[in-house]
Order: structure tokens, then sequence, then C-alpha cells
């Protein structure tokens, strides 16, 4: 069992270096985006599946809430977390519809509308930065493996190429954490 985690880490840190090599400079635009949206008036929304939804729900709380520093509360939504609205779309439109539709009522012109999918093909992600793309949004990808179909949709997509999910998650939240710090040292330096 032992061995099975020194594993797992090991893939973890393999999967890390990858991240710091490939990716710093596309979380610096990312990150660019989000101060240049904010200090302009406009807001995130962000959204995911499963263990991406957690991770869409922590990035708006660092967001609307505090990441490390005392300051004023930044405007982010999480398409992830109202439960009537998500059943009501789901059951009335089909789950593919969940985001979209959250994306055709709060989205406007400007927003930054953030994806994060592991394989980079949910369907219903997909279909949401779509019509953010139609709205004059800036959209972003944060994905996986080759990044799938979401990769050549969206404005900006940080890929952690690997197979492994559980690795690309770990890779987000960290990437996710590091923008914060920068959107919060960008705006109240
Ligand atoms: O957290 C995990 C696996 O680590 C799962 O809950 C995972 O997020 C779910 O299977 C998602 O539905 C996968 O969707 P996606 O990341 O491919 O868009
Ligand atoms: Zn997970």
């Amino acid at each position: 069992m032992l061995e099975e985690i020194t594993n797992q880490l090991r893939t973890h840190r393999e999967v890390m270096e990858i991240v710091e090599r490939e990716l710093a400079p596309r979380v610096a635009v990312f990150a660019g985006m989000l101060i240049d949206a904010f200090r302009a008036g406009k807001k995130l929304l962000v959204m995911g599946n499963g263990g991406s939804a957690a991770d869409a729900q922590h990035f708006a709380a660092e967001i609307v809430g505090r990441f490390k520093m005392e300051r004023r509360g930044l405007p982010a939504i999480a398409l992830t977390t109202d439960t009537s609205i998500l059943t009501a779309i789901g059951n009335d439109y089909g789950f593919d519809a969940v985001f979209r539709r959250q994306v055709e009522a709060l989205a406007d012109e400007g927003d930054v509308v953030v994806g994060i999918s592991t394989s980079g093909s949910s369907k219903n992600v997909n279909l949401a930065l779509d019509l953010a793309n139609e709205r004059g949004c800036l959209t972003v990808g944060l994905l996986g493996r080759d990044g799938g179909t979401i990769k050549d949709l969206v404005d900006l997509e940080l890929t952690v190429p690997t197979l492994d999910t559980p690795r690309v998650q770990e890779g987000h939240i960290t990437l996710i954490h590091i923008v914060c710090d920068l959107v919060e040292k960008g705006l109240f330096p």
C-alpha cells in the first residue's frame, strides 16, 4: 500500500512539473483577463461536473469572499450550486442544457466564462461555452487529457496533459489558487 501511495505522489509531482513548464505563461494571461474584467465591472461565471463542480464553487468562493487579502468582494457565480435551477433545467430541457441556460440568463458581453472539464469534452460545458462566445464573453477552459472538444472553442485553454483524472483536478485547483492570488495582488496592490 505504501508503494501505491508513493507512486501516486510521484505522479502528482510529475504532473505539477509539466504544469509549471507548459502552463505558467497562460496562467498569467488568465489572471490578466480577470483583472481587466473586474476593473471593467464584469463578472466571472464558472462551471464543471463532479469534482470540477466543487472546483468551480471553490473558485467562486475565493473571488466573492477572499483568498488571502482583506478587500472588497468581487463578482463571481458558480453555475453548479442552485439545485432548483439545475433540476428544473435538467428536467425540462435535459442535462446538456444545465449550464447553457444559465449562461443565457446571466452572461453579459465582457464577462469571463470558465469551463472546467478533465476530459475536455463534457457536452453541458461545451454548449455553455459556445453560447458564451456568441455573447461576446471571454471564454477559458481548464481542461485535461488532450483538451478534448472544448480546447478549440475557447479564447484561452489551460490543459493539464494527463489521462489521470484526479491528477488533472489537482492541477486545476493549483492553477485556480495561483490565479486568485494574482488577481488579488493585481487589483489591490
Ligand atoms: O472527481 C471526479 C473524479 O476524480 C469525478 O466526480 C468527475 O469529476 C466526474 O466523473 C465528471 O463527470 C467528469 O467530467 P469531466 O471532468 O470529464 O468534464
Ligand atoms: Zn475527483
